[in-house]
């Protein structure tokens, strides 16, 4: 599909000046998940449309993939099916190596809204899937509280959503996610309604949570520069029928501090630009 060949993370390191520690998410771990040939059709009979066509996808443990893709390609369709709210109309999903057949607690689901319950405070809405969990009070406060204080909301922990800024109701939602320790973090745009401030501030946040935990992650975005300092994988969506168009490692490989050290890495523009094109191409 696409012409233009962006570089493999071999090559792109000759034109990066970088950090020399390696990423520990290099080392190829079990597959979390896999999808074969997988198709989505939405709608019946005259009304149906073919969204996504032969997507074929391995992630494997520790990773963390950003998918990148004009609007339209099918990038939330693609996260909806590997959360279970979706079943494909073709293919195969393995989660875990298990055939997928809904959502799972072993996966987290973070969206560009929060979507948190405007009853419960803070706490309250990061306790909520320990309690769908059964897990007694003692414990739950205990997590939670943990949760609240790893993304720096310990302050507001009594705090109800309506009193809180936008970039506090994602740091809840990502609490809120991490608290059952999911193996696998899906989010859609998490940080896509915030300002650039905050947003940079919870990319950091993300990246040094998923870094402690060894988990698995899939981050949609539609931001470049995002893409390429969280992701060791970046993903680009293509096509119509969409589909995956492309994929390259990542050059930066989570050796950047922050979005400010990754833009001014050697010849950082010029894997940018080609991701840039890449996108231009498959819009
Ligand atoms: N439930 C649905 N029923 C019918 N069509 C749908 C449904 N959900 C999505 N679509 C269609 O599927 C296509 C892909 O949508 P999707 O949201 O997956 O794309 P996307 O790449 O995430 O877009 P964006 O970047 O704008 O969020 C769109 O044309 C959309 O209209």
């Amino acid at each position: 599909m696409a012409a233009i060949q962006v570089e493999t993370i071999e090559q792109s390191k000759e034109h990066l000046s970088l950090p020399t520690t390696e990423s520990s998410s290099t080392t190829p771990g079990k597959e979390v998940v896999s999808l074969s040939a997988v198709g989505l059709s939405y709608g019946d009979g005259k009304q149906q449309r073919e969204i996504l066509r032969d997507v074929h996808l391995q992630i494997v443990e520790g990773e963390f993939v950003c998918v990148l893709g004009a609007s339209g390609s099918g990038k939330t369709s693609l996260l909806r099916m590997i959360a279970g709210y979706e079943q494909p109309t073709a293919g195969q999903i393995k989660l875990f190596g298990r055939p997928h057949l809904g959502p799972d607690r072993q996966v987290g689901v973070v969206f560009q809204h929060a979507n948190l319950f405007p009853w419960l405070n803070v706490r309250g809405n990061v306790e909520f899937g320990l309690r769908m969990q059964g897990i007694r009070k003692v414990l739950r406060r205990e997590r939670a509280a943990d949760a609240i204080e790893r993304v720096g909301l310990a302050h507001a922990a009594k705090l109800m959503p309506h009193q809180l800024s936008g970039g506090m109701k994602q740091r809840v939602a990502i609490a809120r996610s991490m608290v059952t320790e999911p193996e696998l973090m899906l989010m859609d745009e998490p940080f896509a309604a915030l300002d650039a401030i905050t947003r940079e501030a919870l990319q950091v946040q993300v990246r040094e949570l998923w870094q402690q935990s060894g988990k698995t992650a899939l981050f949609i975005t539609h931001d470049v520069d995002e893409a390429l300092f969280l992701g060791d994988r970046i993903i680009v969506m293509g096509g119509s029928p969409g589909g995956i168009a492309t994929e390259m490692r990542s050059p930066l490989g989570h050796r950047t501090v922050n979005l400010s050290e990754t833009r001014s890495a050697n010849g950082y523009a010029k894997v940018r630009d080609q991701l840039i094109q890449l996108l231009k191409q498959e819009s």
